[in-house]
C-alpha cells in the first residue's frame, strides 16, 4: 500500500531547518560537485553555483582539467580539483572529506569516465547525489546499483528514469516499478517532472510548487546542486530531496512576473534561491 503525502507549504515546515546563529563554514557543510566534459563545464558550474547559494559553507568541484579557469572565473568562492585529463573526467581522487557529493551534471559517458565512476562507487562512503549521466552509466551497468551507500538519492528526468527502471504503460506502473527500484537499491528516487515526485520505498511525496519556465537547458543541474548543499548540511536525505524540490519550484514561481515562461534560464533559478528560502520564513 503506498502512502502519498502533498508537500504544501504546511508540510514542508516539517523538512526545513532555521540556520543556528553560531554556525560557521566549516560546520555549514563541505559539499563535493563532480561532473562535466569538453563543452558542459556550464552544467558543473550551474550546479556549483547553486549549492553555494543553498546555504552550504564550502564548495569543491572535480572537473577536467579544461574548465579550470572556466569555474574560477565564474564562481571565485568555488573551489577547483582537476582530472589528469583535458575534456574528461578519467580518475576520480581528493584529498577533501566532503559532507555529501553530487556527481553526474554534464559528465559524459565516455569508457573512461565509466571506469571513474565504478573505482570511485567501490571505495566511497560519502553520502551522494546522482544526476544526469552518472545516472545513465548507471543504467548501462546496473550491477553498480548494490555500491550506492544506503538512501544514495537518484534524480533522473522521465527518460533517465526509463533508461534506469525500464519502460512503464501507465502512471500506475511507472509509481509501481519506481517503488521495487527504490525498496531493491535503498534509494530515494527524485522522479522529475511537472510535477515532480520522490519516492522513498513505499511513501511518494508529491511536490507541489513550480511551472513550465523550470523546462530549460540546465535547470535539472541547479536541482542536483541545490540537494547536495543540503545533504552537506546535515539534512536528512529525505528531507534534502523533498526540501530541495519544494525549493527549485518556489523560484520558478517567484521569478514569473518578471521573466515570464520564455526567459527564464537556469541561472533565474539559482538568483530566487535567496527569496524562496525567504518566503520560507515568512510561514514560521
Ligand atoms: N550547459 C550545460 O553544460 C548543460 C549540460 N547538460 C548536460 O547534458 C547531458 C545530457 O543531458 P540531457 O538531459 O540533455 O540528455 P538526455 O539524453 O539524458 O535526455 C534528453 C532526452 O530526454 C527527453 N526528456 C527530457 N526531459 C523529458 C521530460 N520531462 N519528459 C519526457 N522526455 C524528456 C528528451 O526529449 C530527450 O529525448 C547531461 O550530462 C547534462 O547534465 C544539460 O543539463 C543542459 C545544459
Ligand atoms: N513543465 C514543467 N513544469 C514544472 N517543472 C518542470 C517542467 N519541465 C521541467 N521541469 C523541471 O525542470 C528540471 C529539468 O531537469 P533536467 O531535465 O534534468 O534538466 P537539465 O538536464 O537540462 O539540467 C526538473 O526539476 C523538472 O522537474
Ligand atoms: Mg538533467
Amino acid at each position: 500500500m503506498t502512502n502519498s503525502i502533498y508537500i504544501d507549504q504546511k508540510q514542508i515546515l516539517k523538512h526545513y531547518k532555521q540556520p543556528d546563529k553560531h554556525t560557521h563554514k566549516g560546520i555549514q557543510g563541505h559539499a563535493l560537485i563532480i561532473g562535466g566534459s569538453y563543452g558542459k563545464i556550464g552544467a558543473v558550474s550551474l550546479s556549483a553555483k547553486a549549492c553555494l547559494k543553498t546555504g552550504c559553507g564550502l564548495v569543491t568541484v572535480f572537473i577536467p582539467k579544461c574548465g579550470y579557469d572556466i569555474l574560477q572565473i565564474a564562481i571565485p568562492e568555488v573551489m577547483v580539483i582537476t582530472d589528469n585529463q583535458e575534456k574528461l573526467i578519467s580518475n576520480i581522487t581528493f584529498d577533501i572529506t566532503p559532507q555529501a557529493i553530487g556527481i553526474g551534471p554534464g559528465l559524459g559517458q565516455k569508457i573512461e569516465t565509466q571506469n571513474a565512476f565504478h573505482q570511485f562507487l567501490q571505495t566511497n562512503k560519502t553520502p551522494l547525489v546522482i544526476d544526469a549521466d552518472a545516472l545513465n552509466i548507471l543504467s548501462q551497468n546496473k550491477e553498480w546499483l548494490s555500491l550506492l551507500p544506503p538512501k544514495t538519492i537518484l534524480t533522473p528526468h522521465p527518460k533517465e528514469l526509463e533508461r534506469l527502471i525500464g519502460k512503464w504503460h501507465s502512471e500506475e506502473e511507472k509509481r509501481s516499478m519506481a517503488i521495487s527500484f527504490s525498496k531493491q537499491y535503498q534509494v530515494i528516487i527524485v522522479m522529475k517532472g511537472a510535477p515532480s515526485r520522490i519516492i522513498d520505498g513505499e511513501t511518494l511525496y508529491e511536490n507541489t510548487t513550480g511551472n513550465a519556465a523550470l523546462a530549460t537547458a540546465g535547470s535539472g543541474d541547479v536541482l542536483t546542486g541545490m540537494i547536495t548543499s543540503l545533504l552537506a548540511q546535515s539534512y536528512e536525505p529525505i528531507s534534502a530531496a523533498i526540501l530541495g524540490v519544494y525549493l527549485h519550484g518556489l523560484t520558478a514561481e517567484i521569478a514569473l512576473p518578471e521573466t515570464g515562461y520564455q526567459s527564464f534560464i537556469a541561472s533565474d533559478v539559482i538568483a530566487n534561491i535567496g527569496k524562496a528560502f525567504l518566503s520560507l520564513e515568512k510561514l514560521e
